[in-house]
């Protein structure tokens, strides 16, 4: 058995690919309201419509007692989840699929699995996907990364799906900061583009904000070839150019001066604002990430937050 916390987008779009496996893959909600509609429609209508529950797809308010366990919530609320169950969760094999930096405390969601739960065996499982690419069986390639190298080899093979093929690293730093940080280039793409300043300007943000990702990230001692791949620039990649991607509709709706709605999970704000105190911190120079954390609080506009940016001193690449 597989459990899943969070019946979220993501985490249901893992559960039905899991479900492929043939095994019991448990869903688990905080809400009890929404573990009964998704028992009734065989189907999660309220965060993944359209995409129907396999009869092996277990929707539940209890914590499954065995096996290991998806963390799928949204980062801010990653450690009120570990505090509230940290009774059932220790010593217990977690695999965070959560993508940013806990305002709190500056850390990582493999960081937070490791400070919170006594005796938890932490890995991430992160890379470039989006939740309804995986339930329509499209194929993905995710990384999953473990300190401990011969769980991560055995947790590579028992997440695999027919649509998800899973390389797998011992660096958790990287991937989970490499997954973290695109979400806020991600916006920072989406306001250049809905600002009208197009595709060129778009390549010089993805571009810079991967250097900063790799200053940051060396700095956590992550490795470079990590960053290089599915969960650094994979993701940057995938999640700075679709429409699919939340964070980039987010910044297109910014550059554009429009409305976003506020229920939708858009992980790079509060990772923005995480990630400029952390490397003011640190002395890690981060601009393209100060300017969204800006941008995002109301202090700049999206030419402004362009002005500074441009305005900097020239330096070598
Ligand atoms: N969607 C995607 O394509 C991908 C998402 N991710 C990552 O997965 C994580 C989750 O995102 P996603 O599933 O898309 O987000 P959603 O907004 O679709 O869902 C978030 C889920 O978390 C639940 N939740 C919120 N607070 C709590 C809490 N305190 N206790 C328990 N459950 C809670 C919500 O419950 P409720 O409905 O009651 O509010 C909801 O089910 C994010 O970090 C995201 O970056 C990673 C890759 C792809
Ligand atoms: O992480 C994702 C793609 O890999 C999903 O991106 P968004 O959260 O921006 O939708």
């Amino acid at each position: 058995m597989i459990g899943v916390m969070g019946a979220g987008a993501f985490g249901t779009a893992l559960a039905v690919s899991l479900a492929r496996l043939g095994e019991v893959v448990a869903l688990w909600a905080h809400d009890a309201d929404h573990v009964a509609e998704m028992n009734a429609a065989r189907e999660n209508a309220k965060r993944l419509p359209g995409v129907a529950l396999a009869d092996n797809i277990r929707p539940t308010a209890d914590i499954p007692d065995a096996g290991p366990l998806i963390l799928a919530v949204p980062m801010q609320r990653l450690r009120g989840v570990l505090e509230t169950h940290a009774d059932a969760l220790k010593g217990r094999l977690l695999i965070a699929a959560c993508k940013g930096i806990d305002l709190a405390t500056h850390l990582g969601p493999v960081e937070t699995i490791a400070q919170v739960i006594p005796g938890a065996q932490p890995a991430i499982l992160t890379g470039p996907s989006f939740a309804a690419d995986i339930a329509r069986g499209l194929p993905t390639a995710l990384t999953l990364a473990c300190g401990d190298a011969v769980l991560g080899e055995r947790l590579q093979q028992a997440l695999t799906t027919p649509n998800i093929r899973i390389y797998r690293t011992t660096d958790t730093h990287g991937a989970e900061l490499g997954g973290a940080l695109k979400n806020v280039i991600a916006i920072a793409a989406g306001a250049a583009i809905g600002k009208g300043m197009g595709d060129s300007a778009r390549a010089a943000l993805m571009t810079r904000g991967f250097a900063e990702i790799r200053r940051l990230a060396q700095a956590r001692g992550a490795q470079p070839e990590t960053l290089m791949g599915l969960s650094g620039f994979g993701d940057l990649v995938l999640t700075c150019t679709s429409d699919l991607s939340r964070n980039y509709r987010f910044g297109l709706a910014l550059g554009r001066g429009e409305a976003f709605d506020s229920d939708t999970t858009v992980e790079g704000v509060a990772t923005a604002r995480a990630v400029t105190e952390w490397a003011g911190e640190l002395g890690i120079d981060m601009p393209i990430c100060s300017a969204v954390a800006a941008l995002c609080a109301g202090k700049f506009s999206v030419a402004e937050a362009l002005q500074s940016l441009l305005s900097r001193p020239l330096k070598e690449e």
